[in-house]
């Protein structure tokens, strides 16, 4: 591939979107803009026009095809992940498609002007006195940018190994080939202590080959589906990488309020004043950088922070001690006391290690950049307006999103697991289709594509921050208790982290499964899972098209309060068929309020009732115990250095 095709390639993806009337404006379109451009740059620039004149061919090819990738992630996020890691190796360092945007448009305002060509003079020294020369070398003397592959071997002998299978081999199954796809095969593996795992290997509707990781239990209970792993499978056949198989996950169009909506002809861009940010948030991107340089490691996590990681406490949270009173056992109110988050100091974790190419070692240093020089950098206040101002949307079911968004970060923290420190809201997994296509997220596309409209305004956020940060606003909006949250958590770079399937727990399950979800993988106390499962399902609704049940669990749907344990306390509650979709669920003597089967565990298992009884009666006791949940769950398998920055490679 020479630097011609390359760039064809990228250019001809915009061009070949138009209809041939389309390209005929299009020429056009771009000498404008090249004139228009150099007429801004010439008044800091008058030096070399000749200068400026390839600088802006070559910045317009560019900024295309950052458009046109912006295009992507707007309209398909995953799709546009595989492009993005298509071209990674390529060149890492692209600057942020909103920069583009935001410098090929027409100022509004002197002012903007004005930041415009301060803007684009820094864009172009660092494009052409930086990343160009390096560009073209790495052109020149590097081999063809390999394609993207998934390359999921790691990751399927990984979730056997957690399941208790280290002797697998992904040779024993058929699987029919492509043209003859193995209907339905399936594999028991017989694991110690009569648990029966098995590969369940099927043809889909549209011919592919699916698997799914089984675990079983009694012979009929079953966790995890883990879909994205037929691309082990079908790899397992030809003994070669494949390409990640195309996604189902199909984002809903966004919706954007009117209110977030930047209309340029009307309304000047206002950028708030740039803040230089504590040293530790500029760490952080740092930081960020070297997660995304470091995916090809086999193990970051060094023994003591593996250690920190099974310790259940990661995050202190006061007053919870207080709380029991030791004469009576019995849970006491402490109203007075206030929730604080005290997070453990730890040692520094190892140095990181060198990068492996020179490449990764220039671009460490660009993209760090990009990211502090965004005009909103580090203004997390910015970021919580935001998440709040997209809330309300009248059309979408109560007219909220808070319920949805709450439930989002919910799910992101779920999958946390103390025993091996996988999962959690680190790294930002939930945004790979791998781990979002799980049956137990069905529904949550709305709020996931809420939130990555966000991050398109804010993109030096990391998405595991953001994705954290929606919960917390949400419950707050929704007249929840204040829950401590802290930035630095970083992202993992592509989906090879995204935690073993089957985590979430499953709503028809009992007591046993409470406790297998909640105390042993979370890390959680009995009251503290009581309290976040009431104040989860004390909000929003349960829909017939996500989960199968239907109706909301309390009356005031947007309000968060002890109204869910009143409820499940007063009201009889009979098994009852959804008739829309089968699926039993219970429902109250009224009609009013439903249950899921695992939401009657609070009231018929005496362990847990005592709790619900209390926080039904003591609304404040539950708001404490929520809090610290909550909190819990947020730094679930974050480890942080004393500054606060997440160290560990996730
Ligand atoms: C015992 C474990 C849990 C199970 C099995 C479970 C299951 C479910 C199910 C089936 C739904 C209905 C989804 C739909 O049809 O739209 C739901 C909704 C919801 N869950 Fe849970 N959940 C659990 C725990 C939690 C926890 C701990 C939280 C929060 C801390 C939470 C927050 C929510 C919220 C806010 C909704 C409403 C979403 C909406 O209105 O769209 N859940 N849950």
């Amino acid at each position: 591939m020479t630097f011609l095709d390359l760039i064809n390639d990228n250019y001809l993806t915009l061009v070949d979107l138009l209809s041939p009337f389309g390209r005929l404006i299009f020429i056009p379109y771009v000498l404008f803009r090249l004139v228009l451009q150099c007429a801004y740059f010439r008044l800091i620039n008058f030096i070399s026009l000749v200068h400026v004149f390839i600088l802006y061919n070559y910045n317009l090819l560019f900024a295309i095809n950052e458009s046109n990738e912006d295009n992507l992630t707007f309209t398909e996020t995953y799709n546009q992940k595989v492009h993005y890691n298509k071209y990674r190796s390529f060149d890492q360092s692209r600057p942020l498609t909103k920069n583009a945007h935001f410098m090929f448009a027409v100022p509004v305002g002197f002012q903007e002007f004005f930041n415009m060509v301060w803007w684009r003079t820094d864009y172009y020294y660092t494009r052409i006195a930086k990343h160009a020369p390096f560009c073209i070398f790495s052109l020149l003397t590097f081999r063809v940018p390999k394609e993207f592959v998934y390359d999921p071997d790691e990751h399927i002998l990984q979730s056997a190994a957690n399941h208790g299978k280290t002797d697998f081999d992904l040779k024993e199954f058929d699987y029919g080939n492509e043209l003859n796809p193995a209907a339905s095969s399936t594999i028991n593996i017989d694991v110690d202590n009569g648990r029966k795992d098995e590969i369940v290997v099927s043809t889909s509707r549209k011919n592919e080959p699916v698997a799914s990781f089984r675990q079983k239990q009694n012979d009929q209970k079953y966790y995890g589906l883990n879909g994205h792993e037929a691309a082990a499978v079908y790899k397992s056949q030809e003994r070669t990488p494949v390409l990640a198989p195309q996604s189902e996950f199909v984002p809903k169009p966004y919706n954007l309020s009117p209110k977030n909506t930047i209309n340029r002809a009307t309304k000047p861009r206002e950028y708030p004043p740039t803040t230089r940010t504590h040293n530790s948030l500029i760490e952080l991107f740092s930081d960020n950088d070297k997660v995304i340089l470091s995916t090809r490691r086999k193990s970051n996590v060094d023994s003591d922070q593996a250690k920190a990681l099974a310790e259940p406490a990661s995050l202190k949270l006061l007053p919870a001690p207080k709380l029991q009173n030791s004469a009576s056992n019995d849970p006491v109110s402490n109203e007075k006391s206030e929730v604080v988050a005290e997070i453990p100091r730890r040692s520094p974790s190892p140095p990181a290690k060198r990068p492996s190419s020179r490449s990764r070692f220039f671009l460490h240093f660009k993209k760090s950049k990009d990211m502090k020089d965004h005009p909103t950098y580090g203004r997390y206040d910015l970021v919580r307006q935001a998440i709040k101002d997209i809330l309300p949307q009248k059309d979408f079911d109560d007219g909220s999103l808070a319920p949805i968004i709450f439930r989002f970060t919910w799910h992101c923290c779920a999958t946390f697991d103390r025993r091996d420190g996988t999962g959690g809201s680190s790294g930002g997994t939930l945004r790979f289709a791998q781990e979002f296509n799980e049956n137990g997220n069905t529904g949550l596309n709305t709020a996931k594509s809420y939130l990555d409209q966000i991050h398109e305004e804010f993109p030096w956020i990391s998405f595991a921050d953001l994705y954290t940060l929606g919960g917390v606003v949400a419950i707050e909006a929704l007249g929840g208790p204040v829950i401590p949250w802290k930035p630095g958590r970083t992202d993992c770079a592509d989906a090879k982290k995204v935690p073993p399937g089957g985590r979430l727990p499953v709503a028809t399950e009992g007591s046993e499964h409470l406790h297998e979800v909640f105390q042993v993988r979370l890390g959680l106390s009995v009251p503290e899972t009581v309290a976040l499962i009431g104040g989860g399902h004390g909000v929003g609704r349960t829909h017939p098209k996500f989960s199968g049940f239907i109706g909301p669990w309390t009356r005031e749907i947007l309000k968060f309060d002890n109204e869910f344990f009143k409820n499940l306390l007063e009201h009889e509650f009979h098994i009852w068929t959804v008739p829309q979709t089968g699926i039993e669920q219970y429902m109250s003597e009224n009609n009013e309020f439903m249950m899921l089967p695992i939401d009657m565990e609070l009231k018929n298992n005496p362990e847990f009732r005592k709790w619900t009884e209390t926080f039904a009666l003591d609304q404040s006791l539950f708001f404490n115990y929520f809090t610290n949940a909550f909190a819990k769950l947020l730094e679930n398998g974050v480890i942080r250095d004393e500054d606060g920055v997440q160290r560990t490679k996730i």
